[in-house]
C-alpha cells in the first residue's frame, strides 16, 4: 500500500469558504425553492421553519426512534454527531442529513398523503422537457453516421459536460454560465477508459449516475450506444435511493428520461427503446444501495456494494459529490495522485466529473498553476472545468 500523505477534512465552519455558503446559503435557499414549488400544508411548512433554525443555528438532534433508517444512521455516526453544530462536523456528513432531514420534513418517508411525493420533481421535470433538452436529443441524428469509436467519444463528453445540470448547483451558482468561454479538460484519461473496456471485450460496464434529466440523459444514451456496439455486453446502473441533493437520479427520474427518449424522434427514440429492452432482458440493470446517499466516503462502504463493484469491468463515477466519496472530502494538494487516494475503489474506476467544490487530485503541476494563474482558486467551484480521471488496478 503507497503511503499515502493525508489532507484536512473539509468542514464548513469556515466563514467564507465554499463548503461554508453551502450550509448558511444553499441550503435555506433550496428550503424556498422546495417550499414554492408546492401547496404544502401547515405541518410541513412548520417543520421546514424548524428545519431552517435548525441546519443554519442549530445542532444536530436524533431520528424519532420509529425512523425506517435509523439503524444506518446510526452506522454512519449520527450518535457521535448528535448535539453538535452542522459547522462542525465534516461537511460531507451535514449535507447528506440536510436532504435526509427535508425529505423528513415534508412527509416523503411517510405514513401520510405526502409519502414518496419527491420535493425535487418540479425541477427535475422543467429540465426535462426543456427546449435543451429537445436540442441536444435531435443532435444525436447528426452523430448517427459517424464511426462507433467517434460517436463513442462524443457520448462521453456528453456526459461528462451533462454533470453541469446540477439544480442545486445552479440554485447558488447562476453567474458561473458566464465563464462558459473557457471550459476544458484539466485531465483527461479518456485513452485510459476505452482501453479498460476493449480489453474487456464484451464486459459489465458500472455507472454510479449523478444528476437526473440533462445529465441521466446523456448518460443513458452512452450506456446505450456501448451496449448497441458490443463494447460492453451488460450494464449497471447505480441511482440514489430516495430524492438527494436537489437533482440526483432516483430509479422514477430513470424511468422519466426513457420515456422522454423513447417519446422523441430520430436516433434518441431508437436509444430509448433499445434501453427499454435491455431492462427488459437483464443487460442493463438498475440498483438503489442505501450507501449511495450515505454521508460517507467510498473507503467505508458495506461488504456487499464492495462485491458488486468488484465485479465491474470498469465503474464510471459520475459527478461532484461521487468524486469528493472516491477521494476523500480532504483539501488534497492538487497534485496528491489520483490513482493513490482512490484505492478504496475495489476495481477498475473512471472519475467524469466537473469541478464544483474544493476537492481535487491528479493535477499536473503545471495545469494546476495555469489554472490558478487564471483563475486564482475560482476554477475548484465554478463548475467550469472538467475531469476523466481512471484508476484501472485494484
Ligand atoms: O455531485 P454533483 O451533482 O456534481 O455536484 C454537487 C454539488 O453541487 O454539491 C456539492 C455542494 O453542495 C458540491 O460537491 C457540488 O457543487
Amino acid at each position: 500500500m503507497p503511503d499515502t500523505p493525508s489532507a484536512p477534512l473539509l468542514l464548513g465552519n469556515q466563514p467564507g469558504s465554499f463548503p461554508h455558503s453551502v450550509l448558511a446559503e444553499r441550503h435555506p435557499a433550496i428550503i424556498q425553492q422546495v417550499r414554492e414549488a408546492f401547496p404544502y400544508e401547515p405541518g410541513q411548512h412548520r417543520a421546514l421553519d424548524e428545519l431552517l433554525a435548525n441546519c443554519t443555528g442549530g445542532e444536530i438532534e436524533p431520528l424519532p426512534a420509529d425512523a425506517h433508517d435509523r439503524d444506518h444512521w446510526e452506522t454512519w455516526g449520527l450518535g457521535e454527531y448528535t448535539g453538535r453544530s452542522w459547522f462542525d462536523v465534516p461537511w460531507l456528513w451535514s449535507e447528506s442529513w440536510f436532504y435526509r432531514r427535508l425529505l423528513q420534513a415534508v412527509g416523503y418517508f411517510g405514513p401520510g398523503p405526502w409519502q414518496g411525493v419527491d420535493p425535487f420533481r418540479p425541477f427535475k421535470v422543467a429540465e426535462l422537457d426543456s427546449a435543451e433538452t429537445d436540442e441536444e436529443l435531435a443532435a444525436l441524428d447528426g452523430l448517427a453516421g459517424r464511426p462507433a469509436a467517434e460517436q463513442a467519444q462524443a457520448l462521453l463528453h456528453g456526459s461528462l459536460w451533462g454533470n453541469r445540470a446540477d439544480l442545486g448547483f445552479r440554485l447558488s451558482a447562476e453567474g458561473a454560465r458566464a465563464a462558459d468561454a473557457a471550459p476544458g479538460l484539466v485531465a483527461d484519461d479518456s485513452d485510459r477508459l476505452w482501453s479498460l473496456l476493449d480489453k474487456a471485450d464484451g464486459g459489465t460496464l458500472y455507472l454510479v449516475a449523478d444528476n437526473a434529466g440533462r445529465e441521466l440523459v446523456p448518460d443513458l444514451l452512452l450506456i446505450a450506444h456501448l451496449l448497441h456496439s458490443g463494447l460492453i455486453a451488460q450494464a449497471v446502473l447505480h441511482v440514489k435511493p430516495y430524492p438527494y441533493y436537489v437533482s440526483d437520479a432516483t430509479t422514477a427520474d430513470v424511468v422519466d428520461a426513457l420515456r422522454r427518449l423513447t417519446g422523441a424522434q430520430g436516433a434518441a427514440a431508437a436509444y430509448g427503446r433499445h434501453l427499454w429492452s435491455a431492462l427488459g432482458d437483464g443487460r442493463l440493470t438498475l440498483r438503489a444501495h442505501p450507501f449511495s446517499s450515505a454521508p460517507l466516503p467510498y473507503a467505508e462502504m458495506p461488504g456487499d456494494l464492495r462485491a458488486d463493484f468488484a465485479a465491474a469491468t470498469l465503474t464510471i463515477v459520475k459527478g461532484d459529490l461521487n468524486y469528493r466519496r472516491l477521494v476523500g472530502d480532504r483539501l488534497w494538494e492538487p497534485t496528491t495522485p489520483f490513482a493513490e487516494v482512490a484505492t478504496c475503489f475495489p476495481g477498475p474506476v473512471a472519475a467524469l466529473r466537473t469541478l464544483k467544490s474544493d476537492v481535487i487530485t491528479g493535477l499536473d503541476a503545471h495545469t494546476e498553476a495555469a489554472l490558478v494563474a487564471a483563475e486564482e482558486q475560482r476554477w475548484r467551484t465554478s463548475g467550469t472545468h472538467a475531469l476523466i480521471q481512471v484508476r484501472d488496478v485494484p
